[in-house]
């Protein structure tokens, strides 16, 4: 898949493409519809198939107060898109600059001028241009004069829901895991670096690799998860704590990962962790040896888990 980042973007493309247009946070379940569609299309009429999004998400330009936490990291989506078959990846860089740009002048450059656009594929609620002005309609209209066609989907239903991010949002927030795996198509990952904390995973005999995010993500329900660390390519059974460890009376948000049948120093490294399923919430223990207990359950509660993992690769 090619990545086609801002500068490249304003040259002139001669390959016609069939393009699905959106932020497509977590590339949930109605994302993927979408642009399976446009694959489909662009497939059929013997032309590129692209992805155009924006990046960062508009609001934390816009409005960063109201900015919602983020589902995929820029990387997490590239990787899904390539593996959907999508040939171009387009990122425009969403500035105060850019977002003032009238819908109808967003067509006419981006889509029409630089990226010869034969079709477009968009959700029914998707907005575009300065103040949202543009719409499925707008777009509709757009098509006739130029001469590409126009794809609308209704909001995808996953058992009668109405799948969008914000749903997919709310469960992490609550935790529920395994309800997510049905509207988010996968498990919900996160990618950080492996970073020193207290050293004091080892003296409790369970060292943990502590991530430092690598994006502003929704921070799942404090508390204990089985799942997953990729690490180097390869998939280890882990146990993860999310929360401010308030046994050692911290504060600030902490993601530690032990994992399971493991040894090797992991410093520096990028890793990925898939969060399957929250055991328990995060608490205060009285002493070393309750904490010390309790991981001790909570490794046995994640190997159960994760030996009736539907999502486990062999
Ligand atoms: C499976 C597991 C569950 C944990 N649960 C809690 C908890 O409920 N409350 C708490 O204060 N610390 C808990 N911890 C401890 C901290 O997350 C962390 O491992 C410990 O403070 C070591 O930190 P360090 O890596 O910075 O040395 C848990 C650790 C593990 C591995
Ligand atoms: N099974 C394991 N799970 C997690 N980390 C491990 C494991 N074995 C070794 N490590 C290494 O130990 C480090 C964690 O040890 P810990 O004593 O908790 O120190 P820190 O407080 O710096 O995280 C990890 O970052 C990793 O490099």
């Amino acid at each position: 898949m090619q990545l086609i980042t801002d500068e490249e973007i304003m040259k002139n493309h001669d390959k016609p493409m069939i393009v699905a247009l959106g932020f497509f946070d977590g590339i949930h379940y109605g994302h993927r519809v979408i642009i399976e569609e446009t694959v489909r299309q662009a497939r059929e009429s013997n032309v590129l198939s692209g992805v155009f999004t924006f990046h960062p998400h508009p609001l934390k330009v816009l409005a960063p107060k109201r900015a919602p936490g983020l589902i995929t990291a820029l990387s997490q989506k590239r990787r899904i898109l390539a593996e959907m078959g999508v040939d171009r990846l387009i990122v425009k860089a969403f500035t105060k600059e850019f977002a003032a740009t009238d819908f109808r002048s967003f067509v006419q450059t981006y889509l029409v001028q630089y990226l010869k656009v034969k079709g477009v594929v968009v959700g029914e609620d998707f907005r575009f241009g300065k103040e949202s002005k543009g719409d499925a309609t707008a777009m509709k209209e757009l098509g006739e004069k130029y001469g590409f066609t126009v794809t609308v989907f209704d909001t995808i239903r996953v058992n009668g829901v109405e799948v969008r991010s914000t749903l997919i949002r709310n469960l992490i927030l609550k935790g529920q895991m395994d309800k997510l795996l049905t509207y988010l198509g996968r498990p919900y990952t996160l990618v950080g670096k492996v970073v020193r904390g207290d050293g004091r995973g080892h003296q409790l005999g369970f060292p943990t690799a502590n991530l430092s995010l690598a994006v502003d993500y929704v921070i799942p329900d404090y508390g204990v998860y089985a799942g997953y660390i990729i690490v180097h390519g390869k998939r280890y059974q882990a146990v993860a704590n999310i929360g401010v460890r308030p046994t050692f009376a911290k504060s600030d948000l902490s993601i530690e990962i032990h994992i399971l049948d493991y040894s090797g120093n992991l410093y520096d490294e990028i890793v990925e962790i898939e969060l399957i399923k929250k055991i328990r919430s995060e608490r205060s223990f009285d002493s070393i040896d309750e904490l010390v207990a309790q991981i001790k359950d909570d490794i046995v509660s994640t190997r159960q888990i994760l030996s009736n993992d539907i999502t486990a690769k062999s």
